[in-house]
């Protein structure tokens, strides 16, 4: 089962509608480099909700090869929900993509499991494909070890849903998020191993070997292949990283043949 490598730079709220345009035309040009195979890797980004049409209109007219997501959504279709964007908006902008469960939603929002588990069923009823956080805390690290929260995010994120309409899992451990201090591969591969048993067990072997893997967290070009390295780390979720072409560029050149 092959993998292809995913490499998604989450802005977070970090330019402006105008700003996206240069920036998206300047990482394209910077992607194009012939002399730079990125080929096999999916990139994609995930702007503020104001930018999504000018990034739409600015990828589809130069049929630039660059996917494209928000990075929050409604657990709701439509009504009296002020503030709140339905998935179905975002499917009509050509959203592939959809972050789910960022921690700074679930520490700065309020997001439960429950609301997260509604949110990733909203995505699929629009067609679009969850990238799933879950990370455990500096706390959660301490006095579980790493795996015991994702992994209890994962199930309850899952339950009662249909995994075979698509989802991406990002493993994010919280203190490693804007920190500079990443986990290391080995911690990495261990919560990503566990995240994939759950998959298995939830939504059989095929699916689970067909389902990437992210790491997010302190993530750049010195690091990246490390993480690539490791068997079940599929690619990388990337936050500040991602804001400077240079280094995200960099960040994609790493590519990867995963599985066999
Ligand atoms: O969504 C991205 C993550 O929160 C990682 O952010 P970071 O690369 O700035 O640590």
């Amino acid at each position: 089962m092959t993998r292809t490598p995913f490499i998604a730079g989450n802005w977070k709220m970090n330019l402006d509608h105008l700003q996206s345009i240069a920036f998206v035309q300047k990482l394209a040009w910077s992607l194009s480099d012939a002399k730079h195979d990125f080929a096999d890797a999916e990139v994609a980004v995930f702007p503020p909700f104001t930018d999504l049409r000018s990034v739409q209109s600015l990828i589809s007219a130069d049929d630039l090869p660059l996917g494209f997501g928000a990075q929050d959504l409604s657990q709701h279709d439509s009504g009296a929900y002020t503030g709140e964007v339905s998935g179905a908006f975002l499917a009509k902008l050509d959203c592939a993509y959809v972050i789910i469960g960022h921690s700074e939603r679930r520490q700065y929002h309020a997001e439960t499991d429950e609301v997260v588990n509604a949110k990733v069923s909203a995505a699929h009823r629009h067609g679009l494909v969850p990238v799933l956080c879950v990370g455990e805390t500096a706390e959660d690290l301490e006095q579980h070890g790493a795996s015991a929260v994702p992994v209890a995010q994962l199930r309850a994120a899952l339950d009662g849903v249909d995994v075979s309409k698509g989802l991406v899992v990002a493993y994010e451990p919280v203190w490693a998020i804007g920190s500079g201090q990443a986990a290391t591969p080995e911690q990495a591969q261990q919560v990503a191993a566990a995240l994939r048993a759950v998959l298995a067990e939830l939504a059989g072997d095929e699916l689970a070997a067909s389902t990437r893997i992210l790491y997010g967290g302190s993530v750049k070009a010195a690091n990246i292949a490390s993480f690539l390295r490791e068997p079940d780390v599929d690619g990388a979720l990337v936050g500040g990283a991602s804001l400077d072409i240079d280094e995200f560029s960099s960040i994609v050149r790493f590519k990867k043949h995963v599985g066999a």
